[in-house]
């Protein structure tokens, strides 16, 4: 049975790493260290995983991070005081508020309260807003940033090519599909209330899904050769960890392919380290 390539972004974010450790030790000649403080709202086990491989990640290429806990009822002004005082702390280079946020806080102030040359998400208005118009200088957000670079990294070629991204999330969607423009490709988006989907993943040369639906692409949504991204992140029946992708299936007839875990996931992380050490750089200039 033909056999796609597997995108190893474990592999690929390691590469990125390395170039980045001596990126930073060249930012140190000048006396800096670049800094990133990650902001953790109560208990969210899966957060806990996640922050724990960025803050781990930052020690390996010698980034140094913080780590702020606040309690599960910390009110939204507690919060946003944080922000206040960590925007005006010049050894913080890069601020990230893990989402999601409990319930009694709204995400849309708080990313907003960031200033956006500290926002190293990219998820602050003004970094998607200069994203989606082409402006200069906007942090482009981790996820779509990290597949843009497996795409490259692997020699696939997006120009010309059909993009067809499901799903239309801030984080993910609809980014992606900015940057895949941008690269001149030809982008679908698609959603929730798409009818047929497979009608339009089934025209894709590069497919990218980012629903968060386990089983949601299989063998019959994809055409032979097409290259698949696979953002989502969940559990299959039998608890292991799974994108929205049927794997297995898939990689029979896609050209190229990602794997859950090992794909999409390490290259995020990757790609906020890169925006840390960008706004180091930034702020060595200033
Ligand atoms: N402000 C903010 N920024 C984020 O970037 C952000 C966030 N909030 N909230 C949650 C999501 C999720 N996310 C992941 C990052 C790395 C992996 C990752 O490295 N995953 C490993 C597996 C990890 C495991 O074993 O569970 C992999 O795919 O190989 C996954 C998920 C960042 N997020
Ligand atoms: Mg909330």
């Amino acid at each position: 049975m033909a056999q796609g390539k597997l995108i190893d972004g474990k592999q690929i974010a390691a590469e990125l790493r390395q170039e980045l450790k001596s990126e930073v030790a060249t930012i140190a000649i000048r006396g800096v260290t670049p800094g990133l403080t990650v902001v953790l709202v109560g208990n969210n086990m899966a957060s806990e995983t996640y922050v724990r491989g960025k803050i781990r990640a930052c020690e390996e290429v010698g980034i140094r991070s913080d780590l702020i806990r606040l309690p599960e009822e910390t009110e939204e002004d507690t919060l946003l005081a944080e922000i206040d005082r960590l925007n005006q702390d010049e050894t913080v280079h890069g601020i990230l508020v893990q989402l999601p946020l409990p319930r009694q806080i709204s995400e849309e102030k708080v990313i907003a309260r960031i200033r956006p040359k500290k926002d190293v998400d990219g998820f602050h208005p003004i970094n998607m807003g200069k994203l989606a118009t082409g402006l200069k200088g906007a942090f482009l957000p981790c996820t779509p940033h990290g597949i843009l670079q497996m795409l490259k990294r692997s020699h696939i070629e997006i120009a010309g090519k059909h993009a067809v991204v499901v799903g239309r999330s801030n984080i993910v969607g609809k980014p992606v599909s900015l940057l895949l423009q941008k690269e001149n490709a030809t982008v679908t988006m698609c959603h929730s209330r798409t009818k047929d989907l497979a009608y339009f993943t089934r025209q894709a040369d590069i497919l990218v899904a980012a629903v968060g639906k386990y089983g949601l692409i299989t063998r019959d949504h994809v055409r032979p050769g097409a290259v698949v991204i696979d953002v989502g992140m969940n559990r299959s029946p039998e608890g292991k960890l799974a994108g929205d992708v049927m794997f297995e299936e898939v990689r029979e007839v896609a050209s190229h392919i990602t794997p859950v875990p090992g794909g999409v996931g390490p290259m995020t992380i990757a790609m906020l380290l890169y925006n840390t050490v960008e706004a180091a750089k930034a702020a060595l200039d200033s």
